[in-house]
């Protein structure tokens, strides 16, 4: 009997909200929600369909990516999810889609601005988009470089600001303090993303919205030290 069976379930249950909410093809994307206490990470299995996935596929890897238990190969995003858990401690879940918006501005390597109060209200500006992998780090371990290249887009912002980042030429990762809340956060993202694509295609010439209003906003339901969205 797994030790691991209510983390499973709620990873299994994030994962199949990812498909309900219709935010990944086939195969497409990922949640994980890591236990800190025990050390380990739950993850959805690498090429397994939504409609076929069991609460019994989710892998439990540690910290340094290795299977503790399941028969099934772990997402092969991995190593970016327990990056993000190794550096952020105040992170207990993550996210990744090909959602169709977000990723569009991934693959055209634009942060997204905040152009209004809905994107205000989740985060505090624009969405920041990780630079294109240099060369070297396409060589390395690409899934870690890819963890290194989230976390060096937020080195002068708190991943509490801003639980998503789209990543230049790939897509987007989102976080949040559970796998659910980083779920909610990708619903979020690709909802943003889409308003934000539509409101460039109407008015080219748009700009951010005021710094006054995106403080109000933002700092309205989050405030300055708040865990970002917690139970709100
Ligand atoms: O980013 C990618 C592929 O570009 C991956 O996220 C796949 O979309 C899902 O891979 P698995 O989790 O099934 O290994």
């Amino acid at each position: 009997m797994s030790q691991y069976l209510e983390l499973k379930r709620e990873v299994y249950e994030a994962n199949m909200e990812l498909d309900k909410r219709k935010l990944v093809t086939y195969t497409f994307g990922n949640v994980s929600q890591i236990d800190r206490k025990a050390g380990v990470v739950a993850i959805k299995p690498s090429g397994v369909a939504y409609e076929v996935l069991k609460p019994e596929d989710i892998v439990i890897v540690d910290l340094e990516n290795q299977r503790v238990e399941g028969k099934l190969n772990p997402s092969s995003d991995t190593k970016t999810h327990t990056y993000l858990y190794r550096t952020w401690s105040e992170i207990g879940g993550v996210t990744h889609t090909h959602s169709t918006y977000a990723t569009a501005w991934a693959q055209a390597q634009i942060a997204i601005p905040c152009y209004g109060t809905t994107q205000a209200d989740y985060v505090y500006g624009e969405i920041p988009c990780a630079a294109v992998m240099s060369d070297e780090r396409i060589n390395g371990d690409y899934e870690e470089e890819t963890g290194a290249q989230i976390v060096e887009c937020f080195a002068d912002r708190s991943p509490l600001e801003s639980p998503m980042v789209i990543v230049a030429g790939h897509a987007p990762f989102t976080w949040g303090k559970d796998a659910a809340k980083s779920v909610y956060h990708a619903v979020l993202l690709e909802e943003i993303a889409k308003m934000a694509y539509l409101t460039k295609t109407l008015t080219p010439s748009i700009g951010d919205l005021k710094q006054g209003l995106v403080d109000k906003h933002y700092l309205r339901k989050n405030g300055k030290d708040a865990y970002y969205g917690q139970g709100k």
